[in-house]
């Protein structure tokens, strides 16, 4: 690989709470290169989220950092796009002042930001509601405006944090297909944050599978046959997910008799 968009090196964090601290990540390892799509799958609490959070340069590690482009991230960046599970919409602004917000913010004029924000929207399927409130919006609808914001921005990183859990299975079927025509259409970067086995499957050209807390990165399963037709019905799917699920569930048991 030359250079990656994003590196996490040695990546450690610890959280001082009341009570007490709690070592949510140990000393990660990943590289994601330029246009690629890395899932991060891994047991509950440990440390997914956070890692976006570093790698959006939101957060600062205790020790290691991200890098983006070869420079270590010191605050949030303008090409980077994070989507939160709320996919922090504001709700007292409509469908297209939200999707334009990471324009505003960039104080691009006016008029460039309108056409960046209608084009974003056709491309979501959100046209016909650029005037709504998020409040009138379906769960679906609601991600798929969060992901036009995302589209605005030019992105080269996009950083997802589970933001299809809300949603019910046909509908979050057919989010993982938009996620997945926007990440071919467009190129960037893509690290999904995932508790969903069959959406890193889906989603990930490569599956970075991470132990329980703290965590660390135990597996990097080779899954480029995601861009395949049909991909979800083709037999390897199923085989990929049955041998993620052991493999996880190997983790997990191993963990248990660690800590016996
Ligand atoms: N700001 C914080 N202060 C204190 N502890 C925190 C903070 N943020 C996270 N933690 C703790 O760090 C650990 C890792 O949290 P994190 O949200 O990164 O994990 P996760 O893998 O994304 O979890 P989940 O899959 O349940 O969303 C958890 O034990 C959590 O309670």
């Amino acid at each position: 690989m030359g250079e990656p968009k994003l590196r996490l090196q040695g990546v450690s964090q610890v959280y001082e709470g009341a009570r007490g601290e709690t070592r949510a990540l140990q000393n990660m390892d990943i590289d994601v290169a330029p246009g690629e799509a890395v899932a991060i799958l891994g047991p509950s609490g440990c440390g997914k989220s956070t890692s976006l959070l570093i790698a959006a340069g939101l957060r600062v590690p205790t020790q290691g950092a991200a890098f983006v482009d070869g420079v270590r991230v010191a605050g949030p960046r303008l090409n980077t796009a994070l989507i939160l599970q709320d996919f922090g919409l504001l709700p007292w602004k409509t469908v297209a002042e939200n999707a334009g917000l990471g324009l505003q913010i960039r104080k691009t004029p006016k008029r460039e930001r309108a056409e960046r924000v209608a084009r974003a929207l056709e491309q979501v399927g959100l046209a016909d509601f650029a005037d709504a409130f998020p409040a009138e919006l379906s769960g679906g609808m609601r991600q798929r405006l969060a992901m036009a914001r995302a589209l605005t921005c030019d992105a080269d990183l996009l950083l997802m944090d589970e933001p299809l859990s809300a949603l019910d299975a046909l509908l979050r079927e057919e989010m993982q297909d938009m996620l997945k025509r926007c990440w071919c259409e467009q190129g960037y970067a893509q690290v999904l944050v995932t508790h969903s086995i069959e959406e890193a499957v889906y989603l990930g050209q490569r599956i970075v599978v991470m132990s329980p807390r703290p965590g660390r990165v135990v597996h990097v399963l080779e899954n480029a046959e995601m861009q395949q037709e049909n991909w979800r019905d083709a037999d390897l799917f199923f085989e990929r997910c049955r041998a993620l699920r052991e493999m996880l569930r190997d983790i997990v048991a191993k963990e248990e008799v660690a800590h016996a």
